[in-house]
């Protein structure tokens, strides 16, 4: 018997993304198999990139309106993060090139991808790519801040490094995939 049988998906919501009802039958750690319902909203999968300027130390971030951090404490609802976007039918290489240039502006040359992770996994399905690519401002080929009809409306920002790391003691950064990416550039001494 497998340990975990689905027995059931129920789409609860298929409006924008997709939230479902899974019942399943699994085994505890206990041994004693249950019956279960779990939800899951599925968005899809995604890239994110940190672009670093080792000459500089300067880091390009974006700013954008977040409403579900609006409706959970973030007064203005603002975020700071990494430039990131949804995969598509594409890989996340060829998407966090696309998501960089409409988001940032700028057309990066080599990423490196350098891990991956489950943001939220007791309630999102998503799977988050983390890539790294320097950046240098002869790649700037626009001012960027995303597609006019997804209504897009992103700052871009270019910050120290060193600064953007004071900001996520501060609480002035507080999102996970820039948080993340952030202390591995520090960790892998990217800036030196
Ligand atoms: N109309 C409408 N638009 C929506 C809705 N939900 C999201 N959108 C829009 O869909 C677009 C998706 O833009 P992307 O750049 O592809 O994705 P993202 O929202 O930046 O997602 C990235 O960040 C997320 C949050 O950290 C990550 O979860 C995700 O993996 C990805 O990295 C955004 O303009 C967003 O406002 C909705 O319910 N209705
Ligand atoms: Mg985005």
């Amino acid at each position: 018997m497998k340990n975990i049988n689905i027995l059931d998906t129920q789409i609860l919501s298929d409006n924008w993304y997709t939230l479902k009802k899974v019942s399943f039958e699994m085994t505890g750690i206990d041994g004693v198999r249950s019956v279960l319902d779990r939800e899951a909203y599925d968005r899809g999968n995604g890239a994110t990139i940190l672009l670093y300027n080792k000459e500089s130390k300067t880091v390009v971030l974006t700013r954008q309106f977040r409403m579900p951090t609006f409706i959970n404490g973030n007064k203005t609802g603002y975020l700071i993060e990494c430039c990131a976007g949804l995969l598509d039918q594409d890989n996340a290489e060829d998407c966090i090139r696309r998501e960089t240039e409409e988001e940032t502006g700028f057309r990066i040359g080599q990423v490196e991808k350098v891990f991956e992770a489950y943001m939220s996994p007791g309630s999102v399905t998503e799977l988050l790519y983390f890539f790294v690519a320097a950046y240098t401002h002869d790649m700037k080929i626009h001012d960027g801040g995303g597609l006019q009809e997804e209504n897009e409306d992103i700052e871009v920002l270019e910050l120290p490094f060193e600064k953007a790391l004071e900001m996520v003691i501060s609480g002035e950064i507080k999102d996970g995939k820039t948080i993340m990416l952030l202390q591995y550039a520090r960790l892998k001494g990217l800036m030196l």
